[in-house]
């Protein structure tokens, strides 16, 4: 799968561009600020249908304006497709496949996936719980669209049932009853969640730790460990038992949704124990192992988008990286760096059609 060409109205510094891109490498050199992570986000939300860095498509929009529209051209061997995506303030997010609206948003995932390798990509192994579910969640829904639909429908019920514990503390009283059938309807959404998740990370870590050697050439042993109260204890009885705690802090504190993915080096967190050079191999061993997966599963090559990674990663972890480049694992490939010569001299050691973009304050120029 190729983007063959981008076009941005509005979108973050961007007034307007349009870009035609190479089917193999395409490299976007500019100072920093100029812009040209907001061209690998403007690809992410064609592919994801959001913003890989933000929280709200509001953000996204250019200041001063009062929308924002990214368009872009997908080809496989067998057809061609654009896809374009609008958020005005105040209005719905519409996302079209050939002119033709999606119903649902979640409809598009996992359509013309593409995996970002960014320096906040670290964020995974310092943040919290949440932060990991969200990657894994969002990498398995691009797979597994019934497990997408799950999470949805998990999130939903949730959600009245945080409500419905809410009006306890306001009211003094609530319907037990309520509470009940929300209960009976959490429980199978929960377990499916739990099961697709353990059953991803048994596929999942061999895979991990293939790339992860590759990529440090060294000993330790590295893995990921799925903890979920679920795998030992029955959820309908997990959600009784906890009724009493749950009412006095208001919120559900059972289920999938306190699920964490752990990382571990030789059994320690890596978060404590890994070295900052092994902990960027870490997070750079799970992306391209979700790019394996992904091309395997989907039998394509997602885009594969490289932020600012010749600047953050040590010469050794740069020519593992080129070498799978140059092995042709990968397919198309966007890149970002501040320095021109940098780039060129190592993506020059590759023998691929390479397209250079100069990024300078929201505007791009082609330069070769
Ligand atoms: N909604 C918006 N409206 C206008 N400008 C925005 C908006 N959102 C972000 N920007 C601007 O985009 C610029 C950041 O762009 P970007 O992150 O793409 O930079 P970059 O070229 O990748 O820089 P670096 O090399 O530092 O990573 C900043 O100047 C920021 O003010």
């Amino acid at each position: 799968m190729v983007l063959e060409n981008l076009h941005l109205l509005f979108f973050k510094n961007y007034e307007e561009a349009d870009l035609s891109f190479s089917p193999h490498i395409n490299c976007f050199i500019g100072d920093n600020g100029s812009g040209k992570t907001n061209v690998l986000d403007a690809i992410y939300y064609l592919s994801m249908g959001k913003s890989a860095f933000t929280a709200t498509d509001l953000q996204n929009i250019k200041q001063g304006e009062e929308y924002f529209m990214v368009k872009g051209r997908f080809s496989t061997f067998t057809h061609t497709d654009t896809i374009q995506c609008t958020f005005r303030t105040g209005q719905k997010k519409i996302i079209t496949h050939n002119k033709l609206a999606y119903e649902k948003i979640s409809e598009h995932i996992g359509k013309y996936p593409a995996v970002l390798i960014s320096p906040y990509d670290t964020d995974l192994i310092r943040e919290g719980s949440e932060e990991r579910r969200r990657y894994f969640d969002s990498l398995i829904s691009q797979l597994d669209p019934v497990y997408l639909n799950e999470l949805i429908s998990y999130n939903y019920i949730l959600k009245q049932r945080n409500s419905l514990i809410k009006q306890f503390a306001d009211r003094n009283y609530f319907d037990k009853e309520y509470l009940q059938i929300l209960d009976e309807q959490l429980v199978p959404a929960g377990e499916y969640i739990t099961t697709v998740r353990q059953s991803f990370l048994e596929n999942f870590v061999p895979i991990f730790q293939k790339h992860y050697q590759h990529l440090s050439g060294s000993s330790e042993t590295v893995t990921l460990a799925y903890k979920s109260q679920l795998l030992s204890y029955n959820f309908i009885q997990l959600l009784q038992q906890a009724q009493r705690k749950d009412l006095l802090l208001q919120r559900t504190t059972v289920g999938p949704h306190k699920d964490d993915f752990v990382f571990l080096m030789d059994n320690w967190p890596v978060k404590n124990y890994g070295s900052q050079g092994q902990q960027k191999s870490y997070v750079i061993a799970l992306k391209l192992s979700q790019f394996e997966i992904v091309a395997q599963r989907k039998n394509q090559k997602p885009l594969l988008l490289l932020d600012d990674i010749f600047d953050r990663l040590d010469e050794k972890r740069i020519t593992k990286l080129l070498e799978l480049v140059a092995n042709n694992t990968f397919g198309q490939l966007f890149i970002t760096d501040s320095h021109l010569e940098r780039t060129q001299k190592l993506v020059g050691l590759i023998s691929a059609h390479i397209q250079n973009f100069q990024v300078i304050s929201g505007n791009v120029q082609l330069i070769n």
